[in-house]
């Protein structure tokens, strides 16, 4: 009707006008989400075939399936062409998938794709207003979910072993990543029931507190300090950490970063929902004091292979390791949770222990009754009533006294696994030495270096450090004590 009413001339203009007077009476209007915007990939375009591919909007009947890279699980889509009916705050929606073919380039700055994909949304004109902001934050939101719970954790590094080096990897960012696996949880974390409810709470506290934060004005991390002695447990709580609240891991190993400003970058590449780890802080660093500022000690933290003390520009200080964890930059991202490792926590300077700076400080002890009954469990599969009430007597009794970390304990288990009554059994002698070799170590100190050990006692002593796997260590406390009696 139009080619035979309208000059060619005028033919595109009459159909715009049509459009618009049709346009007029309808009572939708329509929102074009195209894949890449301009030049750029559009964010909005992933967020949108993210949420559509939710369990409760893929009703459809045609999907396409897709399993993204260093992904473990199946995300449904859209199909081409198809179309999908949402509600959302009592307003029903429209999306549809519109693939089309792109006209072929001659000339282009980069590489297009062969098909011009993109959503468009149709929303009726009179729930425009009511939901449109709401309904693509929603959208924003729970794409951010998914896109979460779907893909494998990375635990990153900064450390140069494998990258391209200068602190760069090969694509020139500073962190390489693995994907995250550790399987510890806090269910197989052994240690105070307490004490790791005290921690989950915290920490969910944490993640759905984000309100709070802006009203108190604080920035929205935590800190947490982790000490005790090796094998207790620090590691495998941050990766129980990781686990429980779905956040990735950026491991970051302090004598590899040479100044401060590197540290900053580095914290600027970090994502939101992160841990941010240093592992043995007091071994990484090295605290020698270098005048006042600020009110606050600065100090050289020079480790192994970081530069001068000299100040040009070579080191990592204490203030910019608090500016790190505590400063301004602290807040270029979200969500972010601040872990830091260390045996001996006597040896760190106060202002890295004052309040605020680490929220909360988890002592990780030696094994308690409670936590040998979680590694019972989780090695030999014994449950609560198992064991005989004498076993358990027997074992509570000693437990404590024998001050066995929770690393040696699952050493025990581990190796006799198969046979659960042989590897009780073991367990129970092995505690059973460990705490009547500590009831005489604490007999000799007790004594204060001023009597002589007997020398039947010396005797057997030496037999057993010979036979136990910690003769170095006794050799020295053994050695420390005659010293004393001589003195
Ligand atoms: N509390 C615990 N619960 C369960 N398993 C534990 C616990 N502590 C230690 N283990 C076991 O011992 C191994 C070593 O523990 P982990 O690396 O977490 O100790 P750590 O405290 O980080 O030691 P270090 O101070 O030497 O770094 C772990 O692989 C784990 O199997
Ligand atoms: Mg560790």
């Amino acid at each position: 009707l139009m080619n035979s009413v309208f000059p060619p001339e005028l033919r595109y203009a009459s159909l715009k006008l049509v459009n618009r007077f049709f346009q007029l009476f309808s009572s939708f209007c329509y929102f074009d989400i195209t894949e890449i915007d301009g030049v750029n990939t559009n964010e909005l375009y992933n967020a949108v075939q993210l949420y559509l591919s939710s369990s409760s909007v893929s009703s459809s009947t045609r999907l396409s399936l897709t399993r993204a890279l260093n992904s473990s699980s199946i995300t449904f889509g859209l199909s081409t062409n198809d179309s999908i009916v949402d509600t959302f705050n009592s307003a029903t929606v429209l999306w549809e998938h519109v693939v089309t073919q792109r006209q072929s380039q001659t000339f282009a700055w980069r590489p297009m794709p062969e098909e011009k994909r993109g959503f468009t949304l149709r929303i009726k004109k009179r729930d425009k207003s009511l939901i449109l902001d709401s309904y693509l934050d929603h959208i924003v939101d729970k794409a951010e979910e998914i896109r979460r719970r779907n893909q494998d954790r990375l635990l990153y590094t900064n450390s140069r072993g494998g990258g391209g080096g200068g602190g760069l990897d090969s694509r020139g960012l500073p962190w390489e990543s693995v994907p995250f696996k550790h399987p510890s949880t806090f269910e197989t974390l052994a240690m105070d029931p307490v004490k790791k409810r005290e921690i989950m709470e915290d920490l969910k506290d944490f993640t759905e507190c984000r309100s709070f934060y802006q009203r108190t004005g604080r920035a929205w991390k935590r800190g947490y300090l982790l000490h005790g002695p090796p094998g207790t447990g620090k590691s495998s709580m941050i990766a129980a950490m990781a686990n429980y609240l779905g956040y990735d891991i950026y491991d970051l190993e302090l004598t590899e970063v040479k100044s401060n400003s590197e540290l900053r970058k580095l914290l600027m590449k970090t994502s939101s929902k992160s841990i941010i780890v240093i592992e043995d802080i007091d071994c990484s660093i090295n605290l020698t004091n270098r005048g006042k500022k600020f009110n606050e000690p600065e100090m050289a933290l020079t480790g192994s292979g970081l530069g001068d003390e000299s100040g040009n520009g070579n080191t990592i200080t204490l203030s910019g390791l608090l500016n790190f964890t505590d400063g301004l930059w602290s807040c270029c991202g979200s969500e972010r949770i601040f872990v830091f490792t260390t045996n001996h926590i006597e040896k760190l300077d106060p202002a890295l222990l004052r309040s605020g700076r680490m929220d909360m400080h988890v002592y990780m002890s030696y094994c308690t009754f409670p936590s040998l009954k979680i590694l019972l469990r989780n090695y030999l599969g014994y449950e609560e009533g198992d064991l005989s009430d004498v076993v358990l007597r027997e074992l509570e009794g000693v437990v404590e006294k024998a001050e066995i970390t929770p690393a040696d304990v699952s050493e025990v288990l581990i190796k006799n696994r198969r046979d659960k009554e042989r590897a009780v059994r073991e367990l129970l002698e092995d505690l059973k030495r460990r705490a009547e070799r500590n009831e005489k170590k604490g007999k000799l100190r007790g004594q204060n270096g001023s009597v002589t050990v007997a020398d039947d006692d010396v005797e057997e002593q030496e037999k057993r450090a010979l036979d136990s796997p910690y003769a170095e260590e006794e050799e020295e406390i053994e050695d420390n004590i005659c010293k004393i009696s001589e003195d």
